[in-house]
């Protein structure tokens, strides 16, 4: 994501509801939950986020990677993107319960991770804890809830180099389970862009990288700003 963002989908949506009125209240009581950078070690990240985070905070001391923060959008990106690609008739009330996907579970039981990225290789690269709750076959992590990791990874590789996206294709070889509970490492990069495509591809090993879990490939399209998307 561009890197002047500094509000999340949950922020936005937050913003929503204080207007409200009748559910301001409840908006101001999560606040603090909700505004927070997601993208910092909390008590359930295990000793091998934890190690992997500290490693690249030190890459980003020696300058070519950043840290992104989970509340990584700008609320000029989000103004835009309501005008021109979000029906105005659709219900305030459900739209200001909208959460960040990956962001929605209570720490430790869905989605644990951080992302880094090199811009100048266009490289985005994320560390993933899967929590209890992400299960799909006994002890191993659902293949949704990696499409959808792989997807914000590569999202967030298309986004940094290519602006506002969505994704069009994605297409992912699941080659070994991840234990539950287990962290990887999700390395993504752009291949190419060819006018308003952008191709993205990922692969998704271990900690110590001798396991290779899942390889993908994702086709991000950047919005045309004069075409409603539905
Ligand atoms: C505030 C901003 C926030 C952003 C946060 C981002 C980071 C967070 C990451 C979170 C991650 C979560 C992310 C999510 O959850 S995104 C949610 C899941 N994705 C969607 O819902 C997208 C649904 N699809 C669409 O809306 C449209 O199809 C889009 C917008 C993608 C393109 O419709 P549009 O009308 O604009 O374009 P076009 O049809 O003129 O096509 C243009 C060109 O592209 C080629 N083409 C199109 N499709 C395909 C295809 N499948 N394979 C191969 N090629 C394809 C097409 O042939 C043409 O090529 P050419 O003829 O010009 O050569």
């Amino acid at each position: 994501m561009s890197s002047t963002l500094g509000l999340s989908w949950d922020q936005h949506h937050l913003g929503q509801e204080v207007q409200m009125g009748s559910v301001a209240r409840r908006s101001f009581a999560s606040e603090n939950v909700v505004n927070r950078d997601h993208a910092l070690p909390n008590p359930s990240w295990n000793k091998d986020l934890r190690l992997l985070f500290d490693q690249f905070m030190r890459k980003c001391e020696a300058g070519s990677w950043k840290r992104l923060p989970s509340n990584n959008h700008s609320p000029q990106s989000f103004q835009d993107f309501q005008t021109r690609f979000v029906d105005p008739k659709l219900p305030k009330e459900q739209i200001s319960q909208a959460r960040l996907f990956t962001r929605s579970f209570e720490d430790g039981l869905g989605f644990e991770y951080v992302m880094f990225c090199n811009d100048a290789e266009k490289r985005v690269v994320c560390f993933f804890q899967a929590g209890p709750y992400l299960q799909g076959a006994p002890g191993f992590t659902h293949g949704g809830a990696i499409a959808t990791m792989i997807d914000a990874t590569t999202g967030m590789c298309a986004f940094r180099a290519g602006g506002v996206v969505m994704t069009a294709n994605l297409n992912i070889n699941y080659k070994r389970p991840i234990p539950l509970c287990s962290v990887v490492v999700m390395k993504s990069q752009i291949d190419k862009v060819e006018g308003r495509k952008v191709f993205v591809s990922c692969n998704v090993r271990s900690v110590d990288e001798e396991t290779l879990y899942s390889e993908a490939t994702s086709l991000f399209i950047k919005l045309d700003p004069n075409k409603k998307l539905a």
